[in-house]
């Protein structure tokens, strides 16, 4: 509740129209059977037609002010949920923004999109019913209360002995509740995921031919989801039909009970209409407050799991204070470097790593899969921390940077091409929004990308379907490639990206790249030999450790892990002509 008051308070107007509003139709709603009940004693019994008149325009002119609080009231509770989360969604947004490699890893992709999704609506529907009902019901139900005992002490002891049995169905429903609320949403994560799996990896599971168990495994998550669900709402909907049973056997047994004192001349028929009324609008607004009270737990299981993310630490600051500015460009320096990934400090993945380089070089990174490339390289925009050593850009720490600024100054160029929704040129703009047509035909040309994007019908201004699944493997990488030559950094990292290009595209690419490098530190990461022989450094690496450190002519005639690798290249190379 403390969650969605946060931002419901950002709204003071709203609230006090809010209060306003559902204060003004609980009076109304008290006042109508004081009225009508003298209208039947004072107006309608005695036939008095004049009184009649004069009291129905009244009343009329009651319901009329009635309804017209109602209908203020529904909007603006709307409208103050509908303000609530587009702020609740926007902080999500936000604070994921801030998430380092880590923290996605830890909520999931899949979990995170159906909390900001489905839980902040679960969220919206209950904070609707509170500010419609949250302050109707309590009220009317305690005016009601005072009017039962005001209209006929004698027989209000039936509200007291109804209200413990409503109590309890409710308490007894609202327990049972929450444990399956959270099993739901759980089950709501692993829908999303199952079905983003299905859909992004559609091609393999087609290759695999596993249409049937990807189709088996989605379904029982949806079925465990169905009967979940089904549980969940058998138990609410047990709850209205009891209620309305314990309401119409309570006014059954007050005609019962109010015989006597009528026939006596204790109680007169227009106040046991309007104790029948109050004793309804008491009952109802009990039933009201308690769906809310039903959908609490639901509501809190999702306000955790938002509070979760928006109180989850961030590992990687972003340091907004931090430096922007700096009296050079291009120089990298690891300086006895060890990293090991959070939650497992005891294995690191990478050993004290030290090199340094300087505008205009070439740095490369070789070595057997999954000895730590990719991981090292990712430690120069902060995509996670070192764990010892530090990491200096134009000699400056970089976690002493604005994180903006730093990113600024690194062009990344991931193993797997991404590329987003849009123009071609929209996606080479996204690191340099301004950027000219002229810049970007200077980038694609360099990256290999020119040939083809002139050939397409609408050259820059062609459509590219989500992720760019209408271009080659190829076609994707060298306009990645493209996309950071536009953003001129001052440290390009290369993580494994031109094992997508053939050895031709791929030499005549490094050779026009050295055109556009000269004032800035090239880092590659690579598979084959051919990709780095021309690098001014060339790291090996093994199992985290640096075990080679040179030109390709000292390593082929020193390291014997480096000769290995690239004996092994030329002789699959000799075999494939
Ligand atoms: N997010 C992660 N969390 C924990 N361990 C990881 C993570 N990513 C990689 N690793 C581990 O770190 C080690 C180095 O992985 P890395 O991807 O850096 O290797 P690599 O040399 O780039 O491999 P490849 O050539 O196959 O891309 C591996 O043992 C891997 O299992």
């Amino acid at each position: 509740m403390n969650y969605i008051w946060t931002y419901l308070k950002r709204y003071p107007k709203y609230i006090v129209i809010d209060l306003v509003m559902g204060m003004s139709s609980v009076l109304i709603n008290l006042g109508l059977p004081t009225i009508f009940a003298y209208i039947i004693d004072k107006a309608i019994i005695p036939e008095d037609t004049q009184l009649l008149y004069r009291l129905g325009a009244l009343m009329l002119a009651v319901i009329v002010a009635g309804a017209a609080g109602r209908i203020m009231l529904s909007y603006v509770a709307s409208k103050l949920t509908t303000l609530m989360i587009k702020d609740m969604r926007n902080d999500l947004y936000d604070k994921v923004q801030l998430f380092s490699h880590h923290e996605y890893e830890q909520i999931g992709v899949s979990s995170l999109v159906t909390r900001i999704t489905n839980d902040a609506f679960v969220l919206m529907q209950f904070a609707e019913m509170s500010l419609r009902l949250g302050v109707i019901s309590p009220m009317m139900f305690i005016g009601s209360i005072i009017m039962i005992i005001l209209t006929s002490p004698s027989l209000a002891w039936f509200m007291l002995a109804a209200l413990p049995i409503l109590a309890f169905v409710i308490y007894f429903i609202a327990k049972k509740s929450r444990p399956l609320s959270e099993v739901q949403q759980t089950s709501l994560d692993n829908i999303n995921q199952y079905a983003r799996e299905n859909l992004m990896g559609l091609r393999v599971i087609r290759a695999f031919t596993r249409e049937k168990f990807q189709e088996d495994r989605f379904k029982n998550e949806v079925e465990d989801y169905a009967s979940i669900s089904g549980r969940l709402f058998k138990l609410m909907g047990v709850a209205s039909p009891a209620f309305f049973h314990i309401i119409i056997w309570m006014i059954v047994l007050i005609f019962w009970f109010a015989l006597k004192p009528i026939e006596a001349g204790e109680l007169q028929v227009g106040n046991l209409v309007a104790f029948i009324e109050y004793v309804f609008h008491a009952l109802y607004s009990f039933l009201m407050f308690s769906n809310m009270f039903m959908m609490y737990p639901r509501m809190s299981v999702s306000a955790k799991r938002l509070e979760e993310i928006m109180d989850m630490p961030i590992s990687i600051e972003p340091n907004l204070d931090g430096i922007t500015e700096t009296e050079t460009r291009g120089y990298l320096e690891f300086d006895n470097v060890t990293f090991a990934y959070p939650g497992e400090t005891e294995n690191p993945v990478l050993h004290n790593i030290s090199f340094k380089t300087k505008p205009g070089e070439i740095i490369a990174f070789i070595g057997s899969t999954g000895s730590g490339k990719s991981t090292l390289v990712q430690l120069i925009p902060r995509f996670f921390d070192v764990t010892l050593g530090r990491i200096l850009v134009d000699g400056v720490d970089v976690r002493k940077y604005n994180l903006n600024a730093l990113r600024q100054k690194v062009g990344f160029i991931p193993q797997k091409a991404l590329l987003f929704t849009g123009t071609i040129g929209d996606n080479l703009r996204y690191g340099k929004y301004h950027a000219t047509d002229k810049e970007l035909e200077r980038a694609t040309d360099v990256a290999q990308a020119k040939d083809f994007v002139e050939k397409t019908q609408e050259r820059y201004h062609s459509f590219l379907a989500e992720g760019g699944s209408n271009l080659s493997g190829g076609q994707k990488q060298r306009l990645s490639i493209a996309r950071a030559l536009v953003k001129k950094p001052d440290i390009y990292v290369f993580d494994d990206s031109f094992s997508a290009l053939d050895y031709k595209t791929d030499a005549e690419l490094r050779r026009r790249l050295k055109e556009i490098t000269t004032e800035a530190t090239t880092v590659i990461v690579a598979q084959r030999v051919t990709s780095i022989m021309n690098a001014d450094q060339i790291i090996v690496l093994d199992k985290g450790e640096m075990v080679g450190h040179g030109t390709h002519d000292e390593l082929l005639a020193n390291n014997e892990i480096y000769r290995a690798i690239a004996e092994s290249q030329i002789k699959n190379a000799s075999l494939g002509e």
